[in-house]
C-alpha cells in the first residue's frame, strides 16, 4: 500500500511546479492551487522539461502518469489528498495563513509539508488545529531530479509524522534526511548561504566575475561534492592520516581567516546591476528553459555515472537511482505479465530522448546498444534472472553482438523492441532483437547476440539452473517455429 496516492501542491512556481512533476511522474494524481494568471502555462513548461528529463534518466517502467488538476481554492485542492506540499513565497505571515487554511480543509491524517528554505516549522504551525502532521519538507531545485528532502519537525510535529514522511518520499525516489533539531535554514541552506555570501563579496570586490567564480566551482570542488560531500572529501585530502591530519593542517587557517562571511554584503542597486550584467553575459542569450534543459541533461549524466560507481553497486545519488529503478522493475517490469510467444517478444517501449541524439541529428550508435541491452535485461527478468538472482552470484554475460543499422531514429520518436530466440541450451542464449518505429512497425536496427550463463565470482560459464531453463524453454520452443530472421548470421563484410 503506497503512502501517497493523491497529493496537492499549493503554489506552483519554480518549486511547487517541480514537486507536481515529481508526483505525477511517480504515478500520483495531483491537485494544484496557484492564483497566478499563467500558472497552467508555467507548470506545463516545467512538466515538459521534467518528462524530458525522466526519458533520459531511466529505462525502468515508470507507472502511468498521475493526473494533474487545477483547482480554484486551497479547500478544493486539499480536501481528499494524502500529502499536501505548500510552496508559496517565503514570507512567514503568508505561509502561516496558507498552512492554517490547508489544515482546516485537509483530512486529519493528511501529511502537510512546507517547502520553506529556512523558516522554522514551529513558527509555521502555530495556528494549526492539527500541527502534529505538519513539517518542513525542504527540496532542492529541480525537485523532479534532485532527490534530497530535508525533513524537519517543529515543536508540535509528531515523530510518527516524520517517519511516514520519510517512507513516503522514498516511494517517489527521494532521500528524506531527518534533521535532528529545527534551526533556521536547516543544513543545506546554511551551507549554501555561507558560500553565497562569500561569493557576493568576491564579485563586489572585483576579485572575479560571476563566470570565473562558477568555473572555479564546476571544474573542481563542485564535482567532488556531488559524489562525496565535504567531510569524506576532506578525509581523503588528509592523506593516509585522514581527517585528523587534515584538521591539524588546515584547522588553524580558519582563524586567519580566509573568509568574510560574517559580514553581509550590501546588495545595493550598483551590485545588483553588476551581478545581473555579468550573469546575462554568462548566459550568452540562452533562456531559462534552455538552461534548465542543459542542467537537467548534466544532472542525469552525473546520476548515471554515480549509478555505475562502487563497482556497479551505485554510489550516493546513483545508488538511490538504482534502488528506485529496482522497485520500478519489481512493480512494473511485470515478470508476471503474459507475453505472446507466437512471435518475437515485445519487451521495451520508449522514445528517443535528447541525450541519445548526436551531431547527425539522430539516435547515436551507443544508444542502440543500450536499448539492445535493456531488451536482453527484460528477457532475463522474464526467466527469473533478476536483481536478487544476480546478487546471489549468477548472471548472464553478453559475449557477442552484431548490430545492423537499417533506418534512423529521430528525437522524440516512439520506438519499441522485439526479441526472438534463435537457439538456447543450459549455458547459452542466442537471440535476435529488432528496434521498430512504433508508428509504422518498420525495423530501424537489429542485433544478433549471444549470452552465456556465468558464475560471477568464479568468473566462468556454468549451466543455468533448471528453474531458469524451464522458463526459457517454452519461449524457445515457440520461437523455433518462426522463420529465421533476415540478417541473422550476417557478418561485417564487403563483396570484393
Ligand atoms: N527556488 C528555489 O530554488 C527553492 C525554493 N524553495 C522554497 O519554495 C517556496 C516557493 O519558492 P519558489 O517556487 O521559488 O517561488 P515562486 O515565486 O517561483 O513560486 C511561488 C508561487 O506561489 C504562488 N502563490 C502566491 N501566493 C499563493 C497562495 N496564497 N496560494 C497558492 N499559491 C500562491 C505564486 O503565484 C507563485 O506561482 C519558498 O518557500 C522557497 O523558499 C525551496 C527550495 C528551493
Ligand atoms: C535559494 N534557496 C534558498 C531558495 C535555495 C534552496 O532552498 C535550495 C536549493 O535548491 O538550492
Amino acid at each position: 500500500m503506497t503512502i501517497i496516492t493523491k497529493a496537492a501542491c499549493i503554489g506552483g512556481g519554480v518549486i511547487g511546479g517541480a514537486w507536481a512533476a515529481r508526483f505525477v511522474l511517480a504515478g500520483i494524481d495531483v491537485n494544484i492551487f496557484d492564483p497566478h494568471a499563467e500558472a497552467e502555462r508555467i507548470i506545463g513548461e516545467v512538466m515538459a522539461n521534467a518528462e524530458r528529463a525522466y526519458g533520459m534518466l531511466t529505462m525502468a517502467p515508470l507507472p502511468p502518469r498521475g493526473k494533474l488538476a487545477f483547482c480554484k481554492s486551497i479547500k478544493e485542492a486539499v480536501e481528499d489528498v494524502d500529502w499536501i506540499q505548500e510552496s508559496v513565497p517565503e514570507r512567514l505571515p503568508l505561509k502561516r495563513g496558507v498552512l492554517t487554511e490547508i489544515d482546516a480543509a485537509a483530512r486529519p491524517d493528511a501529511l502537510i509539508g512546507s517547502s520553506t528554505s529556512g523558516l522554522l516549522p514551529s513558527d509555521l504551525q502555530t495556528e494549526m488545529k492539527h500541527p502534529e502532521r505538519m513539517f518542513v519538507a525542504h527540496p532542492y531545485n529541480p525537485v523532479y531530479l534532485l532527490p534530497l528532502v530535508e525533513l524537519v519537525g517543529g515543536k508540535k510535529t509528531s515523530p510518527e509524522t516524520i517517519r511516514r514522511a520519510e517512507a513516503a518520499v522514498a516511494e517517489i525516489g527521494m532521500k528524506g534526511v531527518v534533521i535532528a533539531k529545527e534551526i533556521e535554514a536547516f543544513v543545506g541552506d546554511r551551507l549554501l548561504e555561507a558560500l553565497w555570501r562569500e561569493a557576493l563579496w568576491l564579485i563586489k570586490d572585483d576579485i572575479c566575475d560571476t563566470e570565473t567564480l562558477d568555473d572555479v566551482m564546476r571544474y573542481s570542488f563542485g564535482m567532488r561534492w556531488a559524489q562525496m560531500g565535504l567531510f569524506e572529501t576532506y578525509r581523503i585530502a588528509g592523506g593516509e592520516a585522514g581527517m585528523r591530519h587534515f584538521l591539524a593542517q588546515f584547522g588553524p587557517c580558519l582563524k586567519w581567516p580566509w573568509t568574510k562571511f560574517t559580514d553581509v554584503v550590501d546588495l545595493d542597486d550598483e551590485l545588483i546591476e553588476k551581478i545581473g550584467a555579468q550573469s546575462d553575459a554568462q548566459a550568452a542569450g540562452r533562456s531559462i528553459r534552455e538552461l534548465e534543459r542543459i542542467r537537467d541533461e548534466n544532472l542525469v549524466g552525473i546520476m548515471h555515472a554515480l549509478k555505475a560507481g562502487d563497482g556497479g553497486k551505485g554510489w550516493g545519488a546513483g545508488k538511490l537511482l538504482a534502488d528506485f529503478e529496482t522497485r520500478l522493475w519489481a512493480k512494473g517490469g511485470n515478470p508476471s505479465k503474459t507475453y505472446d510467444t507466437s512471435g518475437p517478444l515485445r519487451l521495451v517501449d520508449t522514445r528517443v530522448n535528447a541525450a541519445w541524439v548526436d551531431y547527425n541529428g539522430h539516435m547515436t550508435e551507443h544508444r542502440y546498444l543500450q536499448l539492445f541491452g535493456d531488451t536482453s535485461d527484460a528477457l532475463l527478468r522474464l526467466i527469473g534472472v533478476d536483481f536478487a538472482y544476480v546478487e546471489a552470484g549468477h548472471s548472464y554475460y553478453t559475449v557477442e553482438t552484431h548490430i545492423r543499422h537499417l533506418g534512423e531514429a529521430k528525437l522524440g520518436q516512439a520506438i519499441y523492441t522485439t526479441l526472438q530466440l534463435l537457439s538456447s541450451d543450459d549455458k547459452r542464449i542466442h537471440f535476435f532483437t529488432r528496434i521498430h518505429d512504433a508508428a509504422s512497425g518498420e525495423v530501424i536496427a537489429t542485433a544478433e547476440q549471444m549470452m552465456l550463463h556465468v558464475d560471477a565470482s568464479a568468473g566462468k560459464s556454468v549451466p543455468a539452473p533448471a528453474e531458469v531453463t524451464a522458463k526459457l524453454r517454452p519461449i524457445a520452443d515457440a520461437h523455433a517455429r518462426l522463420p529465421v530472421p533476415q540478417g541473422a548470421g550476417r557478418h561485417v563484410g564487403q563483396r570484393r
